[in-house]
């Protein structure tokens, strides 16, 4: 992320990630204020052993696309709401980058998102994982049903049948 000020919209993709069992790394890297430890880490990260970036960043996001451009990794970018432009800034920065680079952009702040694509693109080689999204998407079927039936039930309680 370019801030620590980030972390508290992006531990959403750490905690998603522990649910699956992936084990990641957090840092702050930012394109801006520190360019040369960033692009280290950005073509470092893939002989390192990394297999998926996300890269979450605020205002004039320039980190998810640079990180893109020096490795072969895939990015995930993040958009960061700040107090100003509510995050627009960020999405059109990380959204619209130039064709040959990449950065696979989740919704504004929806950092748990982005760990949830990390964790399907690391399970097209780990058929365990893969097991664990299959279960998960099942769980999200059984929530959205058993708020459908909350509704149901209150409408034949109150009479209405719409809203
Ligand atoms: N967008 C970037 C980059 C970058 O893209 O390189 N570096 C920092 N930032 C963003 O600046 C915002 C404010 O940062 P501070 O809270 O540290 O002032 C953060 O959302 C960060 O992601």
């Amino acid at each position: 992320m370019g801030s620590d000020s980030d972390w508290p919209v992006m531990q959403a993709a750490s905690d998603v990630l522990d649910e699956f069992g992936v084990a990641w790394e957090a840092d702050v890297q930012s394109a801006h204020r520190m360019p040369q430890e960033m692009l280290d880490y950005g073509k470092q990260a893939h002989g390192r052993g990394l297999k998926v970036l996300i890269a979450g960043a605020g205002g004039a996001a320039a980190l998810p696309g640079m990180l893109a451009s020096v490795t072969p990794l895939p990015v995930i970018g993040v958009p960061v709401p700040l107090k100003y432009l509510d995050g627009l800034d960020s999405l059109m920065s990380i959204v619209q980058m130039p064709a040959g680079i990449p950065v696979a952009t989740v919704a504004i702040g929806n950092a748990r998102n982005a760990g949830i694509l990390a964790a399907r693109i690391l399970a097209t080689s780990d058929d365990a994982l893969q097991q664990r999204l299959v279960e998960f998407e099942a769980s999200l079927v059984e929530t959205a049903r058993s708020k459908g039936q909350v509704v149901r039930d209150a409408s034949r309680r109150t009479g209405r049948t719409g809203f």
